[in-house]
């Protein structure tokens, strides 16, 4: 099963957004196609019935395709076939209009760009065809007119839709851009955060190494690693449960978060490691930012124990006397590997003597 795909209820709303953020530019749409046709009708003479037949396809069809799109079971596929008929339509008229240039093209383009924008290719398709067998279909049966003259009246009734419609679509797919943007910063936040610790996870924690090792080289900071390792905590575990264990890494995460320096990134490393990156420091330094660190992690109590002490292991490594990240790594698991060896409860900065040393 997959676990990600999105759910009934978040479909149909993801639906009925769509099919409302269409029925508002149908609406803008119809309206603004609806003076320069009526004014080439007027100009033909086609009479009251195809003004009637106008009016319902610009005033009545946006509300009757809103409600059609939104009563059907699936919205989205219902909404894409009302935007294939407003194609449909489109031809319809610009035959009506035997092909009056200005507006034609002008609502040929509005219907290419709009389906585009809406559906991608396929829709621009299907619209494609509709347009095209409506207005072949219209064309033949009422006497194949090619009028190409246009007054000055239709030039100005069709300004509005070739630049406000435009206008709109634009900032609606601006609009839509942004939002998707800010939802991937969101996704990209969530895979790189550890949910239940509110720090960098492993993923972030080993870019950013990365980002620190080469500016350590080029000579712009004197990057740390600093990898804490709490001792004992099996028994913790085992004597006060999984939750104290949880509550007791969310303790020690929120202490690190709130004492290493603002250029400084704590991490979960993984399971009950934990680490940080320090930008730039000294070897005195960042054993003194160590040892500050094991006075507060030490002062953590669990609530359901006043008596319990809570220690840990400290390596350190400097990405000064690393040859790749994997060196760096490798030094300052050596160095928690002795404090560990050493009886726990400590801190230790690499060495070349510790080479080997895990
Ligand atoms: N509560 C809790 N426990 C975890 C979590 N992740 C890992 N652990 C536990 O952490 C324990 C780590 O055990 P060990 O690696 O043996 O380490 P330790 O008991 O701290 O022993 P030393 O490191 O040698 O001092 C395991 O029992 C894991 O189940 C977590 O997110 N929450």
């Amino acid at each position: 099963m997959n676990y990600y795909s999105p759910d009934d209820s978040h479909l149909k709303r993801r639906s009925q957004r769509f099919v409302r953020r269409m029925f508002i530019m149908r609406q803008l749409g119809t309206m603004l196609c609806f003076f320069p046709i009526l004014s080439v009708l007027m100009e033909r003479d086609r009479g009251l019935a195809f003004s009637a037949l106008l009016f319902v396809n610009a005033f009545l069809w946006p509300w009757l395709a809103y409600q059609r799109a939104l009563r059907a079971e699936d919205s989205t596929a219902t909404e894409r076939h009302n935007l294939t008929l407003d194609a449909a339509f489109g031809g319809i008229w610009v035959a009506l209009m035997a092909l009056s240039p200005l507006p034609s093209f002008v609502i040929m383009a509005v219907l290419a760009s709009d389906r585009y924008a809406a559906g991608g290719a396929a829709q621009l398709i299907a619209a494609m065809q509709a347009f095209l067998c409506a207005f072949v279909l219209v064309w033949l049966v009422d006497g194949a007119g090619v009028d190409l003259a246009f007054s000055t009246r239709t030039v100005w009734l069709s300004l509005p839709l070739a630049t406000c419609y435009m206008l709109v679509l634009s900032v609606t797919s601006y609009n839509l851009t942004w939002q998707l943007r800010k939802r991937n910063r969101e996704l990209e936040r969530i895979a790189l955060m550890d949910p239940g610790l509110g720090i960098p996870n492993r993923r972030l924690f080993e870019r950013r190494l990365e980002s620190e090792f080469l500016s350590t080289r080029r000579g712009d900071s004197a990057g740390y690693l600093l990898l804490i390792d709490l001792d004992y905590f099996k028994s913790v575990n085992d004597t006060w449960g999984h939750e104290a264990g949880d509550f007791l890494l969310a303790e020690i995460s929120s202490l690190l978060r709130n004492h290493v320096g603002l250029q400084d990134i704590p991490a979960r490393f993984g399971g009950d490691e934990l680490g940080v990156i320090v930008h730039h420091a000294s070897d005195e330094s960042v054993v003194a930012l160590a040892q500050r660190l094991q006075e507060k992690i030490a002062q953590v109590r669990l609530p359901a124990s006043a008596e319990f002490r809570c220690s840990v292991s400290i390596g350190i490594a400097s990405a000064a006397h690393a040859e790749s990240i994997r060196h760096w790594l490798r030094h300052a698991d050596e160095a928690l590997y002795e404090v560990k060896r050493a009886g726990r409860n400590g801190v230790r900065l690499w060495q070349p003597s510790l080479a080997g040393a895990a």
